[in-house]
């Protein structure tokens, strides 16, 4: 018998692929609003001082290939395709809903490289890309909503945990800082699970990797009046540097997972520039990127959601 096509919407944030394209991103961020110029110019000179462009479009590919593999290696009744979605620039989600259609896929898996789940972020790409499939016809999506408690993505961090610990010269002085993408405050009193889960994961990684001392920081903050999700991360660290005299912070950016702008600039440069200036060590594990045991673990999210309710 013929094998069931499958699609895979693995969904991402996107990135520039060139200087050319970063004010088209940009102004797409910006929901169509062009940035000033001075704007621009800041964000350029962020690219340019992780080494020109961002990693994340090739890391990106590489996931998604990634995942493709690993499912059609498990997966043996599909024939499995990975489309990539993109929230800000092409390919977007729509692109990749249309291409699956046009392939004849009649079900897909989607899933956003970002484990935990707020209105913002995932409800908006799974959205998008349920009223595509909507407007297209054929097409059945599953949406996974979150993968945060998924056991082989909290054993990725809790190895990345311990192994950085054994550099480090003081583990009980040192503090580690969980982070995720900050997002505008009003997000809670709409009720929006995000904050509790990365608590939650915050809570586990600790617990998993013996840490004593740990605390949870929001980070790479938008630009714009309202109040966003605190304390910002760079805040954390000079106040828990003196009111308890750490003398190592470790970094874990576990809302995301790749080496992009929002960690290689606002961890690796500016919380840098913060524990350089208070005379501390700073450490920040490997992102998960491309790691074999990190891929198998999403492809088991994309398992269970694929046969959830099923016998
Ligand atoms: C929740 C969230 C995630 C994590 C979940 C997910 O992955 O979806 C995320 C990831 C990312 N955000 C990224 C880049 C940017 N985000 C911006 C701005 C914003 N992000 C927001 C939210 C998020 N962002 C919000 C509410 C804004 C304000 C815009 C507005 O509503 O007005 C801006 C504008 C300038 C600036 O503020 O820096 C840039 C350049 C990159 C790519 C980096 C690279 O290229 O390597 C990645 C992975
Ligand atoms: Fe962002």
């Amino acid at each position: 018998m013929a094998k069931k096509k499958l699609g895979i919407l693995v969904m991402a944030y996107g990135t520039p692929r060139s200087k050319d394209e970063v004010e088209p991103y940009y102004t797409h961020i910006r929901r169509g609003r062009k940035p000033s110029e001075e704007a621009l110019k800041d964000l350029m000179d962020r690219y340019e001082a992780i080494g020109g462009l961002s990693p994340l479009a090739v890391i990106t590919e590489q996931q998604a290939q990634g995942l493709e593999h690993i499912l059609n290696e498990t997966l043996d009744d599909y024939e499995v395709k990975a489309y990539l979605g993109l929230k800000h620039i092409s390919p977007f989600i729509e692109d990749a809903v249309a291409e699956m259609v046009q392939d004849g896929v009649e079900e897909a898996v989607s899933l956003v490289l970002a484990p935990h789940f707020s209105t913002f972020s995932v409800k908006s790409y799974n959205g998008r890309a349920l009223a595509e499939a909507e407007r297209l016809g054929g097409l059945t999506i599953h949406c996974v909503e979150s993968w945060y408690k998924e056991p082989g993505f909290l054993d990725y961090w809790t190895n990345q945990i311990k192994e950085t610990m054994k550099e480090v010269s003081n583990p009980a002085e040192t503090c580690v800082i969980f982070s995720a993408h900050s997002l505008p405050e009003k997000i809670i009193a709409a009720g929006d699970p995000y904050p509790d889960q990365l608590k939650e994961t915050a809570d586990i990684l600790a617990e998993k990797a013996g840490v004593t001392h740990y605390e949870i920081g929001w980070q790479s903050e938008g630009n714009t009046p309202d109040p966003w999700l605190g304390p910002d991360v760079q805040d954390l660290t000079r106040t828990l540097y003196h009111e308890k005299g750490y003398k190592a912070f470790m970094y874990c950016p576990v809302g995301f997972v790749a080496d992009h702008l929002e960690v290689l600039f606002d961890n690796d440069y500016e919380c840098k520039v913060v524990t350089d200036e208070l005379g501390v060590d700073y450490f920040r594990p490997a992102m998960p990127n491309d790691n074999p045991e990190f891929l198998a673990s999403l492809a088991n999210v994309v398992r269970k959601k694929l046969f959830e309710g099923r016998d």
